[in-house]
């Protein structure tokens, strides 16, 4: 990690704070394998990845949290070993010297139910909710959003999200597999059963929240496991309702970037009210010896985010 460095000095102050972050672990036990459309997939190796990631953000002393953006374990591991592989990935997390903060991804959910999950992930909620927001230095809030609040996975089968949630794709996607997009046209493709969306009270929360922030004249940045801006990602890994929590982010000042996970390949957008967005690359899809982790320097007029290896270093400029 240092290919910005040019980045770092033509700033040439030192950052407010700074912060680890990784994304899509998705650990399991198993064999390399491969996505749908043919990516490879190292199970194992991204175990290895958090390793040197852990190793790294703690050499570097400086970080004062991390972030991970969802999908610790794989859907396909064996799932009497769902607990386990959790577990082993969460300790590995706790060996950063400083407070982890965990985002809930679908393979996540595949693994466990959103009661035994959100314990282990330290995810305190008295509903079973994922999202919270945290202040972690003078005039900054990170928001982190729970994209599977609606959803058609984690929730028991006759809760009222997972509800909600078959009854959105059974409108929305007339395809017997409620995964696949075939047929679903440009941006209807995220109506995939592996996304969600935010729910109203969620949203409630969220303009309360940024309301807030432009009292306390607070810098937000949020994040959520789905990605929020269609140039940001494939349009099949889209929050559902992407477009109302924008509307709501776009009503405030405050919102300088949303960071996701989820589309592997990774991506940096500016969208129309200059708000960034950026989609973390995997640590899933390194081949062995390479790594996808990185950290972001904080400053009151930009994010630069120093990635190490295949996550790509992008300088995040505020609009005015
Ligand atoms: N273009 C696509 C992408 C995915 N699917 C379905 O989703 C499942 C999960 O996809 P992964 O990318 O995690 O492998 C996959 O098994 C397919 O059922 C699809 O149909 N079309
Ligand atoms: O969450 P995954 O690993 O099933 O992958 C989701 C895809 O990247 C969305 O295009």
């Amino acid at each position: 990690m240092g290919s910005t460095h040019a980045l770092e000095s033509a700033q040439g102050k030192l950052p407010l704070f700074s912060f680890g972050v990784i994304s899509d672990v998705q650990y399991a036990d198993i064999p390399d394998g491969k996505s749908f459309l043919g990516i490879p997939r190292y199970y194992r190796h991204s175990f290895s990845v958090l390793q040197r990631a852990i190793e790294t953000w703690n050499n570097q002393q400086k970080h004062i949290f991390v972030i991970n953006f969802g999908d610790i374990v794989d859907g396909f591991c064996p799932k009497d070993q769902s607990l386990n592989a959790v577990r082993k990935v969460v300790t590995e997390f706790e060996k950063f010297k400083g407070p982890v903060y965990h985002l809930i991804g679908n393979h996540c959910l595949y693994n466990l139910p959103r009661e035994k999950l959100l314990p282990l992930l330290k995810i305190e909620s008295f509903d079973a909710h994922a999202y919270y927001d945290f202040s972690p230095a003078p005039g900054f809030r990170i928001v982190v959003l729970d994209g599977y609040d609606i959803s058609a996975i984690g929730w028991p089968p006759d809760n009222p999200n997972t509800l909600q949630a078959l009854l959105f794709l059974r409108k929305k996607n007339p395809n017997s597999d409620k995964n696949s997009p075939e047929g679903l046209l440009g941006l209807e493709r995220r109506f995939l059963m592996f996304n969600g969306a935010v729910g109203r009270k969620q949203m409630e929360w969220l303009d309360n929240v940024l309301q807030e922030a432009m009292k306390l004249n607070q810098k937000v940045i949020v994040c959520c496991h789905l990605p929020l801006d269609p140039g940001v990602s494939c349009r099949e890994a889209l929050l559902w309702n992407y477009d109302e929590v924008l509307n709501v982010i776009h009503q405030y000042d405050c919102v300088k970037a949303c960071l996701s996970g989820h589309d592997h390949k990774g991506g940096h957008s500016i969208d129309s009210h200059g708000v960034h967005h950026r989609s973390f690359e995997a640590a899933l899809e390194c081949p062995p010896g390479t790594d996808a982790f990185g950290y972001i320097d904080v400053y009151d007029d930009r994010l630069i985010l120093v990635g190490a290896d295949r996550m790509k270093s992008t300088s995040m400029l505020f609009h005015p």
